[in-house]
């Protein structure tokens, strides 16, 4: 579903992607590990066309898209959940659910809403309420809301984990994988290293702006030596 290749991106003359490659088949849940600063944000940020490429390529369904703006990257079913949420403090919940819509026709929205009340009930209870006044974690489940109104075949996770409570946290991956079990192409950009190991059927481990060590989940949360060495657990 995406293959990147050999991508290479940064900020000025900064060099931040160093010629990074890896891929993401349908209905997988795959898991980008790396501890703070390897590029994990920049590489989501290029993927959504945020911060342009400066060379590679990135396909999505067979589409070149390294040279795409956001919004063509979002219709074409590419979806980024930011790190820090970015909701919108001064409006609804339920204007930031018609939000994530933007790119899709209006017919259907309103049943679309409903089905991520569905999902996550909370965000119904306060549907007319300032988004700025929601708990830490409701703000993040409402950020993968709008993420799923935009109808995603790839919604990309950027540190969904960070700043929750460790209950919160318990809910945020149990609700990862509800979504995964549900056949969406997830990645997911987490240093929570050990609890998006057990949920992911693949992973990558980032270092330094290029892939380390890729492989299954599950071979890399079973090799104590790897996890020394890769991740410093
Ligand atoms: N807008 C920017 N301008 C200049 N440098 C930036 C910018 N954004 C990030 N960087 C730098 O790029 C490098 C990679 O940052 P990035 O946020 O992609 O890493 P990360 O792996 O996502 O880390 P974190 O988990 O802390 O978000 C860092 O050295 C950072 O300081």
């Amino acid at each position: 579903m995406l293959e990147v290749r050999d991508l290479r991106a940064g900020y000025g003359a900064t060099e931040v992607l160093r010629g990074v490659s890896l891929d993401v088949k349908a209905g997988e849940v795959v898991a980008v590990l790396g501890s703070n600063g390897v590029g994990k944000t920049t590489l989501n940020k290029v993927l959504s066309g945020v911060v342009p490429a400066t060379s590679g390529t990135i396909r999505f369904n067979g589409a070149a898209l390294e040279h795409e703006a956001a919004p063509a990257i979002v219709t074409a079913g590419l979806i980024h959940v930011p790190e820090g949420r970015k909701i919108f403090p001064n409006l609804s919940v339920r204007e930031n659910l018609e939000l994530g819509a933007y790119c899709r026709p209006r017919r259907g929205r309103a049943e679309r809403i409903e089905q991520i009340y569905a999902t996550f009930p909370k965000l119904k209870q306060r549907a007319r309420q300032y988004a700025g006044t929601l708990s830490g974690g409701e703000q993040q489940m409402l950020a993968i809301g709008r993420g799923l109104m935009g109808e995603p075949k790839l919604l990309i996770l950027d540190e969904p984990s960070l700043g929750l409570s460790p209950l919160m946290v318990e809910e945020m991956f149990a609700l990862i994988a509800r979504l995964a079990a549900s056949g969406l192409a997830i990645m997911l950009v987490e240093q929570n290293v050990v609890q998006s190991l057990e949920l992911a059927g693949r992973a990558y481990i980032m270092e330094n702006g290029i892939i380390t060590l890729s492989g299954p989940a599950s071979e890399l949360n079973s090799n104590a030596e790897l996890k020394r060495a890769y991740l410093g657990l």
